[in-house]
């Protein structure tokens, strides 16, 4: 497909490793998220944004309490003092951070109306890049020239492509990269190509623009999301801490200046710092690490535990068109906010969701179960289904689950034993560690609702069903399940 050559080809120009490559950063220990760093290596361009930010009022060396620093994920910030949970970390004022606002009022503002955030952003971005005498620059050569998400690993025929052949995240992966392209090739057209004299065509290739929106997922943070989206300067230098537990407070967009009163990001520790620790944030406990590879590059893996909540697999149920009962289900289905087509995010060591099983059991209702589609049952039938209808009808949820799950699990390249022999090897390069983990990730998940619903078949005969509850509900059935001495008499 046109997608997967562009995608070859953008594979091809792009440097193979991250953050490595940055001439300045000579410090290239491992050293884990907070340590107490001592570096004595000079990095060039975070001094130089600091002073930068300095002569621009935002930071100083005795009220800020963070520093740029080279860390063991690149750069991040350090704690300059001690610094409790809630205290404020740095305070960048609105006219430092690059925003659509930005963007209007620049050279190229008047082709921008109309134009997505991220999309005009980006143009920007790009652009700024390649001005040497840009007023940004101190903050652009910050920027990494190259990420770890899978957006930019290709090439698709490589070893790492094959790593995550069989996954949801190479579908997401293409997804994504499909967006951008679309996106570019109506920006080229209407914006780019137009106006040759603001637009070095050249510049604004599909790679150009995947780095940017590389960028603007990895490095923008909420409240600066979708029509807010911003990039600030030393505030996005924060990284991830694996397992921290409080997601706020950090980024806070709010008001300062007793008598100018202009809007800042303001940020605030997450946790307790003491001098030279490593200040980290939380990305989003709720992200999966599919979710945290696409848009930060980095997933969460702990080799003793072994259990992962951020393993997901996102599964999708339909009722199939060919049943003939397809339009009084799909009522049901509507009736309930759901469609025909109905996506669940599945968590390790969830198990199935409650709704999910709802679900199921409506795509398999049929036979002598058919009567609870009729429309005396329309408004309650959502009731009747989260709980077991029938043995049959829970035996064909549990084998068509047990099939699916086992076919899933046969498109994988890898087992998941396989999978965890190469996670044990430390010097895993870290994409690939990336691809082994999200892929195992998503295998335990199926493994694990296959074995729920394994269990759930060995199970089926002490399942109450819909006919007992109606006894039951009606008082004809006692608590063990016999006729009442009432309804005996009756039968
Ligand atoms: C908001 S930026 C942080 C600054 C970045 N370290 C730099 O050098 O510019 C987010 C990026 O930092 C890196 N990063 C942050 N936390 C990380 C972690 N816990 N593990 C691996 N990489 C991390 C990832 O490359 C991510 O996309």
């Amino acid at each position: 497909s046109s997608s997967t050559s562009s995608a070859a080809a953008a594979a091809a120009s792009l440097p193979a490793s991250p953050l490595h490559h940055r001439s300045s950063l000579r410090t290239a220990r491992a050293l884990p998220t907070l340590l107490t760093i001592t570096t004595s290596t000079t990095d060039i361009e975070a001094e130089a944004l600091w002073t930068w930010l300095a002569q621009k009022g935002a930071v100083s060396d005795e009220a800020t309490a963070v520093r740029p620093a080279c860390v063991h994920h690149g750069r991040g910030l350090l704690a300059h003092r001690t610094i409790s949970q809630g205290d404020e970390l740095l305070s960048i004022p609105r006219k430092l951070w690059i925003n659509l606002e930005t963007v209007k009022a620049s050279a190229i503002g008047r082709f921008c109306e109309g134009l997505k955030p991220w999309v005009a952003i980006a143009l920007f971005l790009v652009r700024e890049k390649a001005q040497s005498n840009s007023s940004w620059r101190p903050y652009l050569d910050i920027l990494p020239q190259a990420l770890d998400s899978p957006l930019f690993w290709l090439a698709f025929t490589s070893c790492l492509c094959i790593g995550i052949r069989g996954t949801q995240l190479l579908g997401s992966t293409l997804g994504y990269r499909e967006y951008v392209e679309s996106e570019v090739n109506e920006l080229f057209d209407k914006v780019i190509k137009p106006n040759p004299d603001l637009f070095d065509s050249s510049l604004f290739t599909y790679d150009a623009f995947l780095w940017a929106f590389g960028i603007l997922r990895s490095r923008t943070f909420a409240p600066l999301t979708g029509d807010e989206l911003a990039l600030v300067p030393l505030a996005d230098l924060v990284n991830h801490l694996a397992g921290l537990e409080v997601e706020k407070p950090c980024w806070e967009k709010t008001t300062a200046g007793i008598f100018t009163r202009q809007e800042v990001l303001l940020m605030r520790a997450a946790k307790t710092f003491h001098a030279g620790q490593e200040v980290v944030m939380q990305y989003g406990k709720s992200k999966n690490n599919a979710q945290l590879a696409l848009d930060y590059g980095l997933v969460e893996y702990d080799a003793f535990s072994g259990s992962n909540n951020r393993d997901s697999f996102m599964l999708t149920l339909e009722i199939p068109k060919s049943d003939r009962l397809f339009d009084d289900k799909l009522d049901i289905a509507q009736l309930n906010g759901l469609d025909s087509s109905v996506y669940f995010d599945l968590t390790r060591g969830q198990g199935p969701p409650e709704s999910m099983l709802t679900f199921l059991r409506l795509t398999a209702l049929g036979g002598s179960d058919a009567f609870l589609l009729e429309a005396l049952f329309r408004n309650t039938v959502w009731d009747h289904l989260s709980s077991p209808v029938s043995r049959d009808n829970e035996e064909s949820i549990c084998e068509a689950m047990i099939e699916g799950c086992k076919s899933a699990l046969y498109g994988y390249q890898s087992t998941v034993e396989e999978d965890l022999l190469l996670l044990n090897n430390d010097n895993l390069d870290p994409r690939t560690r990336i691809a082994v983990v999200v892929r195992q990730g998503e295998k335990c998940v199926l493994q694990e609702v296959q074995t729920w619903f394994e269990a759930r078949m060995n199970e089926l005969d002490q399942l109450e069903y819909y006919a007992e509850r109606r006894l039951r509900d009606l008082g004809l059935l006692d608590e063990k399940g016999n006729m009442t001495a009432w309804a005996r008499v009756w039968n």
